[in-house]
């Protein structure tokens, strides 16, 4: 592999910055890693395990004459961030995100960044329910679907760059518009969190009346609730928080059919939940058929290109 930026900044040293650092170090895609993260404990966390080439004590320093800086905090930082970094950005740098929600970003992120930048949103689907500097492994992108959403104006050779860098760290890209990425992740990811969230509570409030069955005995689907309920509380606040339109609108139909259900059982209708229960294996063999078993179904993605 060779080096396709010079000079990459990453902001906020979790999870999905940390395994960019590993995946573009395994490869040689960067001639230094600059890194910066709001808490001096995380810093130091950095440091001592050579996450970056340079971990920053201020964001200036973190992002001076970058070429690509990536924002990989939680998506209701992203705004300040944006601002404290944009008097400082290279003429030409490129700018990406990583977070889960991308109408918000662009309407936060966007108004603060000079004319000289290219700013190119993303979002890789990719991720587990750690967090931190030390989370961080570069094989996490690999084979995943990594989306952007450009803005209309986006300078086709940036936009080819920073795909580049997402293939040769093993993600598969596509472009999507930022609206529509919203409401397919609203439904493949984060109506999906908020009902793990919520059995992992009823689950909670059971256990005070079972003692600690509900724990001792828990079976492979409350497990995988439970996986994904252990989750970073402020990512996710974040993201409930700015794609509140898409998540209630997914959650009203989910509500709607989940009364249907109910209703089914309670009205001893086998039929319903049977037929309902075959449509809903052959999607899953849909997507284990389409190849797409460790990602989101294809909802009606705006066609793109792709990257791999
Ligand atoms: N975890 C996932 O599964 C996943 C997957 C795809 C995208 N994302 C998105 O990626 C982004 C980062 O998530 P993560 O999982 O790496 O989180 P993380 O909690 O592992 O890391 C976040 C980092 O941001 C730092 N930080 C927080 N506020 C900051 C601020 N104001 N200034 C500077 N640094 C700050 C924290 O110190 C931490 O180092 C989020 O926007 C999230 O929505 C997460
Ligand atoms: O595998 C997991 O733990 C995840 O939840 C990853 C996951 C998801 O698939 O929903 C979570 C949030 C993201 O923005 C992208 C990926």
């Amino acid at each position: 592999m060779s080096v396709i930026f010079d000079r990459v900044a990453l902001i906020g040293l979790g999870l999905i910055a940390g395994s960019m650092a590993h995946a573009m170090r395994e490869g040689g895609l960067a001639r230094e890693i600059t890194g910066f993260a709001r808490s001096a404990a995380t810093r130091d966390t950095a440091r001592e395990i050579g996450l970056c080439d340079r971990v920053c004590d201020s964001v200036t320093d973190a992002v001076t004459d970058a070429d690509l800086i990536v924002l990989a905090v939680p998506v209701g930082a992203m705004g300040d961030v944006a601002a404290r970094i944009a008097p400082h950005l290279k003429p030409g740098a490129i700018i990406t995100d990583v977070g889960s929600v991308k109408q918000d970003v662009i309407d936060t992120v966007g108004p603060h960044l000079p004319a000289h930048v290219h700013f190119i949103p993303g979002h890789p689907l990719a991720g587990t329910e750690h967090s931190g500097p030390k989370a961080g492994f570069a094989s996490l992108f690999r084979n995943r679907w990594w989306l952007l959403t450009p803005l209309p104006d986006t300078d086709p050779d940036a936009l080819d760059r920073l795909n580049r860098l997402l293939v040769a760290m093993g993600a598969k890209t596509d472009r999507m518009e930022a609206g529509h990425h919203d409401l397919v992740l609203a439904v493949t990811s984060h109506a999906p969190h908020l009902i793990a969230y919520t059995m992992v509570g009823v689950a909670d409030h059971l256990r005070r009346v079972t003692d600690e069955e509900v724990i001792q005995y828990s079976a492979a689907g409350f497990r995988d609730f439970t996986r994904i309920a252990a989750s970073d509380p402020t990512m996710w606040r974040d993201v409930f928080l700015h794609n509140r339109e898409a998540t209630l609108d997914i959650l009203g139909r989910f509500t709607e059919e989940l009364f249907m259900l109910q209703r089914a059982i309670r009205m001893g209708d086998g039929q319903q939940l049977h037929d309902y229960f075959t449509r809903t294996r052959a999607i899953r063999r849909g997507i284990i058929d389409a190849g797409q078993d460790t990602d989101a179904p294809d909802f009606g993605r705006t066609p793109g290109a792709r990257g791999s």
